[in-house]
């Protein structure tokens, strides 16, 4: 199963956003997709999902024949059902999915036990993106997309969140995508990295192949990986 996208074009108001994008991201792995702010990741991820139409192009699921994509996303911030408990925001959802998967393990690691009776108007930012996180793989979709899903999370759930999708993509058959600018140690995570630069994919390829092509053998960082196929730095303090 691969998550097809073949020159995809999109533009607002005569401003071109993303430039003829090719992508192919095969399951059971986690994919980076990088870029600065502005880049077009949000823009690409509202196509795949289907709530942006293309300019030209197509975006398909790819099995023995050409399926609709069907993903869930995981947006960054989480502002739905302010006056629900988050227990009830997850019971709700159950009720309305018919084949949803529960993970145990998921809500462990991300703590939700403990904050159940929590209203979601008072929910913390790292306990909403728990929340948001935990909705996202109970709708039990092939496809499923993480916007940021490192921010917000105290230490213990990022190393937590890292191990459990390393073990998770290698036992479902599924396509996780992740956009994240948190990137420095997860260079295990991710089976292939593409960077997206002023909307058009600079490199698309295995963290392997990419760092023999650049030559970053010593203490290999995905971001200088990043600096070294667009000349930018994703950490300005460096
Ligand atoms: N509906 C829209 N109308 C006009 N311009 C838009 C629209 N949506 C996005 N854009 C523009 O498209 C460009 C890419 O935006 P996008 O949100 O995809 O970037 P991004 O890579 O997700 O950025 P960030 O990392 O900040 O979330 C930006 O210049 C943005 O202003």
């Amino acid at each position: 199963m691969n998550l097809i996208l073949e020159n995809v074009s999109k533009s607002f108001n005569n401003q071109t956003i993303l430039k003829c994008v090719n992508l192919n991201f095969p399951s059971n792995g986690c994919h980076l997709l990088l870029g600065e702010n502005g880049a077009g990741k949000t823009t690409l991820t509202k196509i795949i999902e289907g709530k942006l139409p293309v300019d030209s192009g197509q975006v398909y699921l790819k099995t023995d024949q050409k399926n609709k994509v069907n993903c869930a996303i995981q947006y960054q911030n989480f502002e739905a059902f302010q006056y629900l408990k988050i227990k009830e925001v997850i019971e709700l959802f159950k009720k309305t999915i018919k084949q949803y998967d529960f993970n145990p393990d998921l809500y462990n690691l991300l703590d939700l036990k403990k904050f159940e009776k929590t209203l979601i108007r008072n929910a913390s930012g790292g306990m909403k993106k728990a929340v948001s996180i935990f909705i996202t793989f109970l709708l039990n979709k092939p496809i499923i997309i993480l916007d940021e899903p490192f921010a917000d999370l105290d230490l213990k759930k990022k190393k937590d969140l890292r191990l459990f999708l390393t073990h998770y993509v290698k036992e479902k058959e599924k396509i996780i995508l992740i956009i994240s600018h948190e990137v420095n140690e997860y260079e295990e995570l991710f089976e292939t990295i593409s960077i997206l630069d002023d909307g058009v994919i600079k490199e698309s390829d295995h963290l392997e192949k990419l760092s023999n092509k650049y030559k970053i053998t010593d203490n290999f960082s995905i971001e200088d990986l990043f600096y070294a196929v667009t000349g930018k730095r994703l950490v300005f303090n460096k």
